[in-house]
C-alpha cells in the first residue's frame, strides 16, 4: 500500500512540477511572433488539451495518494495504540504502584494521537513537499543555472535556523505532553472518585488545581506559539525575498537577452512552488519534531520489559493439582517501599482442601499475603509453593486460572451483570447462559438479578455503583464460582450488611468454599470458628497458628486480645442499638 502511495505521489508531483514548464511553453506560444494567428491558435489548442489531460491524471493520482497515505497512517496509529495497551497490561503490578492511571491513559490517547497526526496528515504532505522542492530546484537549475544559484543562497541560513527550531520544539512538545498527562491524571482521579470530592465539598478547589495544571500546558503552548510565529515569519519572508530576487535578477537577465519571457515565467512559477513547498516543509518539520517529542515516552513504554513473565513456565496437569499452599521463610517488602519490610521469615502452611482464616491488626499484611499467593509480587527471600512447586517456576497465567478471589469491595466493570459474571471464566467464549444462571443461583444472586427490569443484561455502572454492597459481593462470588478454582483467596467484607444480605452472602461464601483450599481474611467470629485453622499475623510474621479454641486458650496470646477487643466492640454496638 505504501509503495502504491509513493507511486501516486511521484505521478502527482511530476504533473505539478511539469506544469510551470508547460505553462511557460504556452506563454511562449502566445508571444511567438512571425507565425500567423491560425497556426498559433491550433498549437495553443492542442497544447491546452494535452495539459488538461496531464492535469486530470495529476488530480486522480493526488486523490489516490491522499487516501492511501491517510489510511495507512491511521493503521499505524491503531497498531501503535494496541501495542501500547498490550505493553501496559503486561507490566508487573509494581509498575502500576509507581505509574498513575491518568498518565497512562494520556499516553494511550493524546500521545498516540499526536504521533499519529505527525505520521498521517503530515508524512504524506511532507513527502510531497520534499519531492516538489527537490524537483522545483532541479527545474530552476535546468531553466537558468545562474539565476537558480543566486536565488537559492537564501536556503542555508533558513535550514540552519530550522535545525535549532526543531530541537527546541521537540523538547517543548515532550514537556507539553508531560504537563497534559499530569492534568489528565488529576482529572481522571477526581472524576472517578466524584462521590468523595462531593462529600468533602472540594469541587471548587479541584477546579482550581486542575486549572493550574492546564495553565502549565498553556504556558508551554504559548512558548511554542512564539517559536512557531518566529519560524513561520522567517520562512514566509524568505519565500517573498526569493520571488523578489527572481524578478530582480531575472529582469536583468531578460533585459540582456539571456532569458525569454516564458523562461522567466516558468522560473517564477518554480520559485513559487519551491516557496510553497518550503512552507509545507516547515509545518511538516514542526509536526514531525512534535511527534518525536510526544513519542519519546511512548517508545519508553513500548520497550519496557515486564519484570516477570505473564505466560511462561511450568504447567501442571490440572487433575494433579491438590492445592496445598506453603509460605517458607518468606521475607518481603513492597518494591516502592523497600526499606519497610512487611514480612520477615514468615512461614505458614495450608493443607489442601482446608480453610485458613487470617487475622491480625490493621496493616499487619493480610492483604499482602493474598497478593503474594497470586504472584502479584515476588518475595525477596524464601519460597511460596503450591503442592511443593515454587510458584516462581509455574506459569503465572495457569496459576491464576486456578485461583478465585473475592475482595472486600469487589470491582465490577461497567458492563452487564451477565458479562461481569462471565469474566470469571478462564474461557469467556465458552460460557453458556445456563452456566451463568447456575453460578448466580449458587451465589444467591439469581433472584435479585432477575428482579431488575433488564435482568442479567442490567448494566452495573462504573465500578458497580448501581448495586448495593451485598449485591456486588454476591455477583463477585458468582464470578469466582464460574472459574471453579482449586484455591480461593477471600477478603471478608468488614462493612456491615443488613441481616438478610449478610445471611445470603454468608451462605453463598460457604457454598463457594466447599472442597477448596481457602485463605480467608476473616472479620466475622463465625468464619473464624468454622475455619480449620487460624493464622494470626503481627510483627512481620505469623505469631500464632492453630484452631480457634486452642488459640483462645492462650491467655497472653494476641488472638485472644483481638477477640476480646472484637467482643467488646460487638457489645458496644449492641448497646448502642438498644
Ligand atoms: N502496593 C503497596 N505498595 C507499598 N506498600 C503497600 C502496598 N500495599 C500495602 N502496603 C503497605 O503494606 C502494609 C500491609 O498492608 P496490607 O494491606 O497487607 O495490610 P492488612 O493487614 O491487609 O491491613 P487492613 O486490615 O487494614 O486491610 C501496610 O503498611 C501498607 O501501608
Amino acid at each position: 500500500m505504501e509503495t502504491a502511495a509513493v507511486g501516486f505521489l511521484t505521478v502527482s508531483s511530476a504533473v505539478t512540477m511539469s506544469a510551470p514548464f508547460l505553462l511557460g511553453k504556452v506563454i511562449d506560444t502566445i508571444y511567438t511572433t512571425g507565425t500567423d494567428t491560425e497556426t498559433m491558435a491550433a498549437s495553443l489548442t492542442s497544447l491546452c488539451i494535452m495539459l488538461t489531460g496531464v492535469f486530470l491524471v495529476g488530480g486522480a493520482a493526488n486523490a489516490a495518494r491522499v487516501y492511501l497515505m491517510q489510511s495507512s497512517g491511521q493503521k499505524i496509529v491503531r497498531n501503535l495504540r494496541a501495542s501500547i495497551f498490550s505493553s501496559i497490561l503486561t507490566q508487573e503490578v509494581a509498575f502500576f504502584d509507581r505509574s498513575r492511571t491518568g498518565e497512562l491513559i494520556n499516553r494511550l490517547s493524546a500521545d498516540t494521537a499526536m504521533v499519529g497526526r505527525s505520521i498521517t496528515d503530515n508524512l504524506s504532505d511532507g513527502l510531497r513537499a520534499v519531492a516538489q522542492a527537490a524537483a522545483g530546484v532541479s527545474m530552476m537549475f535546468y531553466v537558468s543555472p545562474s539565476l537558480a544559484s543566486f536565488v537559492l543562497l537564501i536556503v542555508p541560513p533558513v535550514a540552519g535556523l530550522a535545525i535549532f527550531y526543531g530541537r527546541y520544539l521537540r523538547s517543548i512538545s515532550k514537556r507539553t505532553q508531560d504537563a497534559l498527562a499530569q492534568a489528565t491524571q488529576l482529572a481522571e482521579e477526581r472524576i472517578s472518585n466524584m462521590r468523595t470530592v462531593r462529600a468533602f465539598g472540594k469541587e471548587l478547589s479541584e477546579v482550581n488545581t486542575y486549572t493550574e495544571k492546564t495553565d502549565q500546558v498553556f504556558s508551554l503552548a504559548r512558548k511554542e506559539a512564539v517559536l512557531r510565529a518566529g519560524f513561520f515569519g522567517v520562512t514566509g519572508l524568505s519565500g517573498n525575498i526569493m520571488i523578489l530576487s527572481v524578478l530582480y535578477k531575472g529582469g536583468l537577465l531578460m533585459a540582456s537577452q539571456h532569458m525569454t519571457v516564458g523562461e522567466l515565467s516558468s522560473f517564477l512559477m518554480y520559485t513559487f512552488w519551491v516557496g510553497i513547498s518550503i512552507a509545507g516543509l516547515s509545518s511538516f518539520y514542526s509536526e514531525l519534531m512534535k511527534g518525536f517529542g510526544a513519542g519519546t515516552r511512548l517508545w519508553e513504554l513500548l520497550d519496557r520489559k515486564p519484570e516477570f513473565p505473564l505466560n511462561e513456565g511450568l504447567v501442571l496437569p490440572t487433575d494433579q493439582l491438590k492445592g496445598q499452599l506453603e509460605f517458607d521463610d518468606v521475607t518481603f517488602a513492597y518494591p516502592t517501599r523497600s526499606e519497610a519490610p512487611i514480612f520477615q521469615n514468615l512461614s505458614l502452611m495450608v493443607p489442601a482442601g482446608t480453610i485458613m482464616a487470617v487475622v491480625g491488626p490493621s496493616g499487619s499484611g493480610k492483604s499482602t499475603l493474598v497478593s503474594l499467593l497470586l504472584r502479584l509480587y515476588d518475595p525477596d527471600a524464601g519460597m511460596i509453593s503450591i503442592d511443593g512447586h515454587d510458584i516462581r517456576d509455574l506459569n503465572p497465567y495457569w496459576l491464576r486460572s486456578h485461583i478465585g478471589t473475592v475482595s472486600q469491595e469487589p470491582v465490577l466493570f461497567s458492563c452487564s451483570i451477565r458479562d461481569n459474571i462471565a469474566y470469571g471464566a478462564v474461557d469467556q467464549e465458552a460460557v453458556t447462559t445456563e452456566d451463568i444462571y447456575r453460578a448466580a443461583r449458587v451465589a444467591n444472586a439469581y433472584n435479585f438479578i432477575q428482579a431488575f427490569p433488564q435482568g442479567f443484561d442490567t448494566v452495573v455502572g462504573e465500578k458497580g455503583v448501581l448495586l448495593s454492597g451485598g449485591q456486588k459481593q454476591r455477583i463477585a462470588i458468582a464470578r469466582a464460582l464460574l472459574r471453579n478454582p482449586k484455591i480461593l483467596l477471600l477478603d471478608e467484607a468488614t462493612s456491615a450488611l443488613d441481616a438478610e444480605n449478610e445471611f445470603l452472602v454468608q451462605e453463598a461464601l460457604e457454598r463457594l468454599m466447599e472442597g477448596r483450599t481457602v485463605v480467608i481474611i476473616a472479620h466475622r467470629l463465625s468464619t473464624i470458628q468454622n475455619a480449620n485453622a487460624v493464622a494470626v499475623l503481627d510483627q512481620q510474621r505469623v505469631v500464632e497458628c492453630g484452631r480457634h479454641a486452642e488459640l483462645l486458650g492462650n491467655r497472653q496470646g494476641l488472638f485472644r486480645k483481638l477477640m476480646e477487643k472484637q467482643a467488646f466492640l460487638q457489645e458496644e454496638q449492641q448497646r448502642a442499638l438498644r
